[in-house]
């Protein structure tokens, strides 16, 4: 599946163990998205995104709030001045499903041009 594919589908609701991702299916998905990697022992995805300054930062913030809540699934954000690092991770399942490489992919999709 490429990075196109999966900035194409949707989240759907994933609650449960049995939608955690195992470390095949991560390192599998993770090869699609340039700059990600696995963080929180497995738990999560972050990568971090460099602005030209706090105007732009603040942009990114907000198409990827609009994103996280056509999407219902929510990121954790850390930002300053130029940059912003997005974490994804699926509270309903205790790690990683596919809703967080979905929702990467489409904040590469934002930004791509
Ligand atoms: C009902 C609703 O779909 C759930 O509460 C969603 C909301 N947003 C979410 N965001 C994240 N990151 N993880 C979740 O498990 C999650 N669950």
């Amino acid at each position: 599946m490429s990075q196109a594919d999966l900035a194409s589908q949707h989240c759907t609701p994933r609650k449960g163990k049995e939608h955690a991702l195992d470390g095949v299916q991560i390192e599998t998905l993770l090869a699609r998205l340039p700059g990600w990697r696995v963080a929180a022992e497995g738990k999560a995805i972050v990568k971090d995104f460099k602005f030209a300054d706090f105007h732009h930062t603040l942009g990114f913030i907000n198409a990827v709030g609009f994103m996280a809540n056509q999407e219902d699934h929510h990121p954790d954000l850390e930002a300053g001045y130029g940059h912003c690092q997005v974490l994804w991770s699926t509270h309903d399942v205790g790690g990683l499903s596919l809703n967080d490489f979905i929702c990467a992919a489409r904040v590469e999709a934002l930004l791509a041009r």
